[in-house]
């Protein structure tokens, strides 16, 4: 029997000439691929102040028509100052032939989302079509995301349904992609 390889033979790729050829389904989406990082702001109905974060993303692909999407977030104050880790989630992009788009997102809360939307131009909009949960997780019933990129830099919008609050304004940050 032979043995088995030493590495993967289909290693993921962030950054474009390297690695696996694109999937041509994956051509709206190309903008997207890298590392990624920035700053936001939140806030909610629910929450008595707002409060301001950094986040990390990773867009990567191994040849197939789907990225797999990792995002890290901690809170920072108003001097940029570290104060504590705050909201992490991973999943996968999968980009129809029509730039239609199916995202499925892990929360370590104890939500689970799938979302559809579509691809136009720079945008990418997509709103969920479920959302599961734990039985101990946050009521979340519904979100709604908007990712743009423009000359480099990533912006990112997020509405939230939860708590009993009609999907309302959450999230919003500017992130710049990593040169490596
Ligand atoms: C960049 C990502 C995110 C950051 C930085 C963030 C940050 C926060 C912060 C700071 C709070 C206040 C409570 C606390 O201190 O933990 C909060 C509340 C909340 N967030 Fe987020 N969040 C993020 C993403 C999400 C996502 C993806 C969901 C849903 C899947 C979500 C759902 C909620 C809910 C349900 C609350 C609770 C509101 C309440 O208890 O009244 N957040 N978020």
């Amino acid at each position: 029997m032979p043995e088995p390889a030493q590495q993967n033979p289909y290693p993921d790729s962030h950054v474009l000439g390297e690695g696996p050829e694109p999937h041509p389904q994956l051509r709206p989406v190309l903008p997207l691929l890298g590392r990624w990082h920035g700053r936001g702001r939140g806030e909610y109905p629910t929450l008595e102040q707002g409060f301001r974060y950094e986040q990390e993303i990773t867009f990567s692909h191994d040849g197939r028509p789907f990225l797999r999407y990792e995002s890290r977030a901690w809170l920072i104050d108003e001097s940029g100052t570290v104060l504590r880790p705050s909201g992490r989630e991973s999943g996968w992009w999968r980009i129809m032939p029509d730039a239609s788009v199916e995202v499925t997102l892990a929360h370590p809360t104890g939500i689970v989302e799938t979302y559809v939307g579509r691809v136009s131009g720079t945008e990418i909009e997509i709103a969920t079509d479920h959302v599961a949960r734990t039985p101990r997780a946050k009521e979340v019933t519904g979100m709604r995301r908007r990712y743009t990129v423009r000359d480099g830099e990533l912006t990112i919008t997020q509405d939230m349904a939860a708590m009993g609050v009609p999907m309302t304004h959450h999230l919003k940050a500017e992130l710049r992609r990593h040169e490596d």
